[in-house]
């Protein structure tokens, strides 16, 4: 579950001395719907709300807390690397997430915090690579993989580290319709609880509730349905 408690972000006035300008008007939100999609124009805000939720960004004020498993406490992001480990995040550009040189030591990395013996931290990262169709590639340079083969590598280290949720910023953005759906489908049927921000109406369609962001306010919030076709009478 997601709480937000009057979170706002706002930059700070620069030397003109004009007002903060705020990204994000003050939200209060309880996200407790396994995947939730945040649509909306560009500029409007998604990828803050998302980041917020992981301690990228952290609010100027008011409060986030997550709740990452049933009986877990809900805890305020006040400290963006203990959240991290609780909450996973996939970005866009899965290249800017992987950052060792072979498939398998990029989700071993991810594990180092378990297994602190390298052989059953590779064990346990071929098991994961298995998961995802990716064991065959677990030699192979991370550079030489397809946008679909990275964005599935990316998705597969963060959840190696067992996170309770998942935030994804855009991940079908760049891919092709075929590798979208795939990642699209394989999100959905997560049993992580899943915030994701996107463009891909296809995929806000298929989860359980959708939050629209304008100019920084979620401006409508309910079932998909009804939010992406008030997003389309606006534009
Ligand atoms: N650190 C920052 N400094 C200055 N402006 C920022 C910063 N972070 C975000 N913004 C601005 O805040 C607004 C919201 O940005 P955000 O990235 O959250 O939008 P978005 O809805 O995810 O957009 P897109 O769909 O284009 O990715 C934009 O106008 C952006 O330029």
């Amino acid at each position: 579950m997601i709480e937000f408690d009057g979170a706002e972000v706002a930059l700070e006035p620069d030397r003109t001395g004009d007002e903060p300008v705020r990204i994000l008007h003050p939200l209060d939100l309880v996200l407790a719907e396994r995947r939730i999609a945040v649509i909306g124009p560009n500029g409007s805000g998604k990828s803050t709300l998302a980041r917020l939720i992981n301690g990228l960004v952290l609010p100027t004020a008011g409060a986030v807390r997550v709740r990452d498993a049933a009986g877990s406490p809900l805890d305020t992001i006040d400290d963006g690397a203990k959240v991290r480990r609780r909450v996973g995040f996939v970005f866009t550009q899965p290249a800017a997430q992987l950052v060792m040189p072979t498939v398998l030591e990029d989700v071993a990395l991810s594990l180092r915090r378990e297994h602190r013996r390298r052989a059953e931290r590779d064990a346990a990262a071929l098991a994961a690579l298995e998961r995802f169709g990716l064991a065959a590639l677990a030699d192979r340079s991370v550079h030489t993989l397809s946008g679909g083969q990275q964005q599935l590598l990316a998705i597969a280290s963060v959840l190696a580290a067992g996170p309770g949720i998942l935030v994804a910023d855009e991940p079908t953005t760049l891919l092709d319709l075929r590798n979208a759906r795939r990642i699209g489908e394989l999100l959905l049927g997560l049993d992580q609880q899943l915030v994701v921000a996107t463009h891909d109406l296809e995929l806000a369609a298929q989860c359980d509730r959708a939050l629209l962001v304008e100019g920084g306010r979620v401006v409508a919030d309910g079932g998909p349905a009804d939010v992406i076709a008030h997003y389309r009478a606006t534009v």
